[in-house]
């Protein structure tokens, strides 16, 4: 049975890459993905610019929906401070699976929980499942016509406080239109957007910064 994209994109990682070293780790996938085969990391350009809203908010607990082949993942929990943790949601059995050996090959599987389910039935169990509070920062990169739905939704379940960041990639391309017409139209957001191009192209696309007013 010949291999996915995302088990050639572990593959060359498990033979190129430097284990526990996330940096390279994350250089080793956007040197497949650029040179090779095109995949929906978010990247280096956008993921600088996730690494600085990370480090602004200098989250405790993080939740990012969207695994995928966990190059995100591996970029935000590489920055966060000892005792935090981010949360993150992949309903697809095989994309879970390759990032979870992508996550403990970078060798920040202590600070990353994946959740394997849909993540309109992961958000309401995160406070008595898995003993969430209130969450620090949100990254949105899952399908983009849930990013709205599931804002709703962690604000029903109670999850966002006064201050809580979310961080939404591909607000141009492919385009999330419904969600930003709703962060901007609420009074409840504070938004920011970060202009910048489709990973691995000279396409434009963009982040949104929404930071919950409560
Ligand atoms: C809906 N609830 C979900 N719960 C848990 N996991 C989920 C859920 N929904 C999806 N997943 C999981 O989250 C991932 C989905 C990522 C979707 N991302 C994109 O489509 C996406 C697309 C492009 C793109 C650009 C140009 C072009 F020509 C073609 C594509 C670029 C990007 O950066 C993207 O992020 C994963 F695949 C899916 O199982
Ligand atoms: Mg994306």
């Amino acid at each position: 049975m010949n291999q996915s994209k995302e088990q050639r994109i572990l593959n060359f990682v498990l033979q190129n890459a430097v284990r526990g070293d996330p940096c390279s780790v994350l250089d080793t996938i956007d040197k497949y993905c650029s040179q090779k085969e095109w995949a929906m990391n978010v990247g280096d350009e956008k993921g600088k610019i996730l690494d600085k809203t990370v480090e602004e908010a200098n989250p405790s607990v993080a939740l990012e929906l969207g695994t995928y082949c966990g190059y995100s993942a591996v970029r935000i929990s590489r920055l966060l401070k000892a005792g935090a943790r981010l949360l993150t949601v992949e309903f697809n059995p095989e994309f879970a699976a390759i990032a979870k050996q992508m996550i403990e090959f970078a060798g920040v599987q202590d600070k990353v929980k994946l959740l394997e389910g849909p993540s309109e039935e992961i958000i309401p169990q995160l406070k008595k499942k898995y003993e969430v509070d209130t969450l620090d920062f949100v990254f949105l990169d899952h399908w983009k016509d849930r990013y709205t739905p599931d804002t709703i939704l962690l604000q029903e379940c109670n999850l966002l406080r006064k201050g809580s960041v979310l961080l939404a990639d591909n607000v141009i391309f492919p385009g999330a239109p419904d969600f930003l017409n709703y962060v901007r139209k609420s009074p409840h957001f504070q938004c920011t957007n970060y202009p910048s191009h489709l990973e691995y192209m000279q396409v434009e696309d963009a982040m949104e910064k929404a930071v919950f007013l409560g």
